[in-house]
């Protein structure tokens, strides 16, 4: 049992009726979950409002109620918290109960619309490597030092959150890295965190159902660097535009990365090739397992902070050139018939362009590059056409597909992704609604030295359709069908 009043700390209210005196068990912001003596927080969501379950929550045993507006009647005996913000106040009141783990280790929060995953999880290794106990919260996985979670967002909601930090801090992780998704700030999920560092990977299309216009999902994202501790750093990638408008407002120390311009760490990429890069970086040599221009950005980042956490920077070049590629993220496999399948996440058009460009660099023009690719239902719509626009144009052939359809009609999925296709591109295209059997199709069309690109989907291990996930893996299949169709 805790105090409420000192799980409330730091909490901006309006108004408070009853005892804050009391001591409560947990805190609960979905009702269903709620048990004897739990504090229930009641947040408005996007598909209904968390106040209207206040009733049902003290039903079930809550003592307390946090909330934005007060029901009419208050219930004998139940305190009740009159808050400004009910994420804020979750997400303090998170931290307060936990005793604020993310001040016992040095917590660097990753953002921007792609390479998220790959700079923490790199890191992550890096620094294990190093030989220090490691904390990681990732799309595709939580690790607190050698132990494994599932993870269900790539930003987790704030109690999740400060759970986790409290068993690193628990086990003595001294480093934690960690993806700040754009839902993850704009719904509070970091509020209230002691980030020791930040950084900025890139902007550019994605998420714009939920975020409305570009400028706003940028100004999401600037709150970030926005809200970090002048104790903390700001690292920002400057090639793109967007990099220094994070850096406007913030207290942190600025530190840059770039390849094409002036910057605190900068780097030029010497070869490109499929067994991976070749760096110049900061003067010293780099060469890095990974593939791709993307991946020299990457790269830099890592670099950049294994030295802003007092890393030893020979020995982390020396560590950053036996990192492989992250589970999902250009992974490929060449068949006995010398055709090489590569399995990649990029789920926005800018990924897609860029693994597309990376793979057109390192190809020669006779062999075929077959895409497979499709767009997830319950998001984003205006991607489609792009992807397809990008997809066609950047590919020798492809084959449209379905990816997590959700709640939506994959063939619709499909006719807005074929919306973007130019005339000139239609003879290159061909849509099959399933996926096992778009990939079967790609591996029976590709020959000798071809290389097919399964784009999307990643590291997931499932595909989901009107709620259910279903067992579905890229590379597994890919994989199966290569080794069936050898002649
Ligand atoms: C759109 C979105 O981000 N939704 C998140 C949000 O849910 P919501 O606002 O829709 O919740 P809601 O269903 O309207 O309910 C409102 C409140 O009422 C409560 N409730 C509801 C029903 C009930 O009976 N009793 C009750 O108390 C709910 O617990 C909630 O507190 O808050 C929930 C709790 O934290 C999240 O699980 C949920 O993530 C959903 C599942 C999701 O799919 N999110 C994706 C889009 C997401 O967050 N993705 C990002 C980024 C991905 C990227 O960058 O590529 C991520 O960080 O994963
Ligand atoms: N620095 C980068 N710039 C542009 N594209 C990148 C970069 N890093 C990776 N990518 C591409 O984006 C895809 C997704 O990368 P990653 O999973 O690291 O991003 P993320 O930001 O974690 O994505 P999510 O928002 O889904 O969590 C990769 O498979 C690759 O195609
Ligand atoms: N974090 C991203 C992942 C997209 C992956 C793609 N396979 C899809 O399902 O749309 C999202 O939730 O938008
Ligand atoms: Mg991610």
């Amino acid at each position: 049992m805790k105090a409420l009043k000192d799980i409330l700390y730091k909490v901006s209210m309006n108004a408070v009726s009853g005892d804050t005196g009391i001591s409560i068990s947990n805190i609960q912001f979905d009702s269903r979950k709620v048990e004897n003596d739990d504090v229930f927080v009641a947040i408005s969501g996007t598909q209904v409002d968390g106040h209207n379950y206040i009733f049902k929550a003290i039903k079930l045993g809550a003592k307390a109620i946090v909330c934005e507006n007060l029901p009419e009647d208050l219930a004998n005996g139940i305190t009740y918290i009159q808050v400004v913000n009910s994420n804020e106040a979750l997400a303090y009141m998170a931290s307060n109960y936990y005793g604020n783990p993310s001040e016992n280790l040095k917590l660097v929060g990753v953002t921007g619309t792609n390479g998220k995953t790959t700079v923490t999880s790199l890191l992550y290794r890096l620094f294990k490597e190093a030989g220090y106990k490691v904390g990681l919260l990732s799309t595709v996985k939580i690790m607190v030092n050698n132990q494994t979670y599932n993870a269900t967002h790539t930003t987790p909601d704030s109690l999740t959150i400060n759970s986790y930090l409290n068993e690193m801090s628990d086990e003595g992780v001294e480093f934690c890295f960690m993806e700040v998704s754009s839902h993850g700030i704009h719904q509070s999920r970091t509020h209230g965190l002691t980030f020791a560092g930040g950084i900025f990977t890139n902007l550019s299309h994605d998420h714009l159902d939920y975020h409305n216009t570009f400028a706003e999902y940028r100004d999401v994202k600037k709150q970030f660097f926005d809200g970090l501790g002048k104790e903390a750093f700001a690292l920002v990638n400057i090639d793109d535009k967007n990099g220094l408008v994070m850096l406007q407002n913030t207290d942190a120390k600025k530190y840059t990365y770039a390849l094409k311009t002036y910057a605190d760490y900068r780097a030029q990429i010497m070869e490109n090739q499929f067994s991976g890069l070749l760096l110049k970086l900061n003067g010293n040599e780099l060469w890095s397992k990974l593939i791709g221009n993307f991946n020299a950005y990457n790269l830099l980042a890592i670099y950049a902070t294994s030295e802003l956490l007092g890393l030893d920077n020979h020995e982390s070049l020396r560590l950053i050139s036996q990192l492989e590629s992250v589970s999902g993220r250009f992974e490929y496999l060449v068949s006995d018939e010398k055709i090489t399948a590569i399995v990649d996440y990029a789920h926005t058009p800018d990924a897609l362009k860029n693994v597309l460009e990376t793979i057109n660099s390192i190809r020669t023009k006779n062999e075929d590059l077959i895409t497979v690719v499709g767009c997830g239902g319950d998001r984003d719509t205006t991607k489609r056409p792009k992807m397809g626009h990008i997809a066609s144009a950047l590919s020798t052939k492809v084959i449209f597909t379905s990816d997590n359809p959700r709640t939506e009609d994959p063939a619709k999925i499909i006719e807005d992704i074929e919306a973007g296709v130019e005339p000139q591109n239609f003879k290159k295209t061909l849509s099959i609604e399933n996926r096992d059997q778009a990939i079967k199709t790609a591996c029976q069309m590709a020959s000798a030295n071809d290389i097919i690109l399964i784009a999307g989907k990643g590291h997931e291990t499932y595909q989901e359709i009107n709620g259910v996930r279903i067992d579905f893996d890229d590379f597994e299949i890919v994989q199966k069908y290569l080794k069936q169709l050898q002649k």
